[in-house]
């Protein structure tokens, strides 16, 4: 049976791969490591509570202790590395935490899963390990209104998050390089589905939608993400983890490009004929204050993944943003657990300047 530790498994992408994987391996073990910081919610894994496959443990993957301590209670095939900040407006207010959970944790389980696998004397590793980092296509810096990254694109990342992200990414290949360690690096565009904090564009402007609330565009919104569902994400992770060369690159997207502005103006037109509400119109659109050093575009080729792995995603947008919004309009009680305590605290200082 293989045995994975994952960490930050509470959280929006690592919650959703908990699900997939449970969903696919009937023999498999997860030992989720989550901090449970703002961004985790053991709610995200509620419906799993109680089965056997998944094991969860709160904490610190920069505590060295306790990863050694898990090393050595289980023998782990693959250590996934979902933990992070992820918020890029957070890390342009607060860089110091960025720098502590993306690299220090990093390196902190690239260190301990070397101590567990590696033979110093023989310098061979034992077989079929793997350590799989989960990254993001901002590590490549952004766009013009051509061209794509590859994974030979060079990294050029602009704000605190993405260079905390690339960072990361040159610690998994410096322990590559250096000690031959098994790795892959997955880099993916804009995830979006269920489970995602209401900081993030989409669930963020849903919430504010349903409740009449100023939907806050920064700048003039033409900014251009690639869009994935989270699902896609999950089975390009699994597919890299169990197929992946080791010491490859591989970006993940869906060619989904689409403008800030639409995604706001597709959700706001959504809600008003599904709720049958007057109230939801554009007038809620405020632009606002651009966000400093804002990437103007993303996009990412995923030719690599297709065509050494195989994968494609499977849910168009105009599906993906349907099931996405029912999610939520179905889970009031999560969005209302979410927001709850600091939130909105956070959400007035965000945009207090703005
Ligand atoms: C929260 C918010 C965002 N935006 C804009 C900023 C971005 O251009 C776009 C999406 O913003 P966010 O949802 O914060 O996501 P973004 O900055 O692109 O980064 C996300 O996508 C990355 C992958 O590209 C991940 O690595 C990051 O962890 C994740 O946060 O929408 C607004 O215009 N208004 C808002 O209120």
């Amino acid at each position: 049976m293989k045995t994975y530790l994952i960490t930050g498994c509470a959280g929006f992408i690592g919650s959703n791969f908990v699900h997939y994987m449970l969903k696919k391996y009937p023999e498999i073990l997860l030992v989720n490591l989550d901090k449970l910081t703002y961004a985790g919610n053991l709610e995200n894994l509620k419906d799993v509570e109680g089965d056997p496959r998944h094991v969860f443990v709160q904490g610190d993957i920069c505590d060295k202790e306790l990863v050694e301590s898990l090393f050595a209670k289980y023998d782990f095939d693959y250590v996934i590395n979902f933990a992070a900040e992820s918020h890029v407006d957070r890390s342009i207010k607060n860089p110091e935490i960025f720098v502590q959970s993306n690299v220090m944790g990093t390196v902190n389980l690239l260190q301990r899963a070397k101590e567990a696998w590696y033979d110093a004397d023989a310098k061979t590793w034992k077989d079929g390990k793997k350590y799989l980092q989960v990254s993001t296509d901002e590590v490549y810096g952004a766009l013009g209104a051509d061209g794509f990254f590859m994974e030979t694109t060079p990294l050029c990342p602009h704000s605190p998050y993405s260079s905390s992200k690339a960072s990361a990414d040159m610690f998994v290949m410096a322990f590559h390089d250096t000690y031959g360690m098994p790795v892959n690096i997955t880099r993916c565009s804009n995830n979006y589905g269920p489970y995602q904090f209401p900081e993030k564009l989409i669930p963020l402007m849903i919430n504010n939608v349903k409740h009449h609330k100023q939907l806050p565009v920064y700048g003039d919104g033409m900014q251009i993400r690639d869009w994935l569902y989270v699902e896609d994400h999950c089975k390009a992770i699994d597919m890299v983890a169990n197929g992946g060369k080791i010491g490859e690159v591989y970006n993940v997207g869906g060619h989904n490009e689409r403008p800030n502005i639409f995604i706001v103006k597709t959700i706001i037109a959504q809600l008003h004929d599904r709720l049958k509400d007057e109230g939801i119109s554009e007038d809620l659109i405020k632009h606002v204050a651009d966000r400093l050093g804002h990437d103007r575009r993303y996009g990412i080729d995923p030719t690599k993944i297709k065509n050494d792995l195989g994968w494609y995603p499977e849910t168009p947008f105009e599906k993906g943003i349907v099931l996405t919004i029912d999610w939520y309009l179905n889970h009031e009680e999560w969005m209302n657990h979410v927001t709850s305590g600091d939130y909105q605290n956070y959400y007035q200082d965000m945009y207090k300047n703005k």
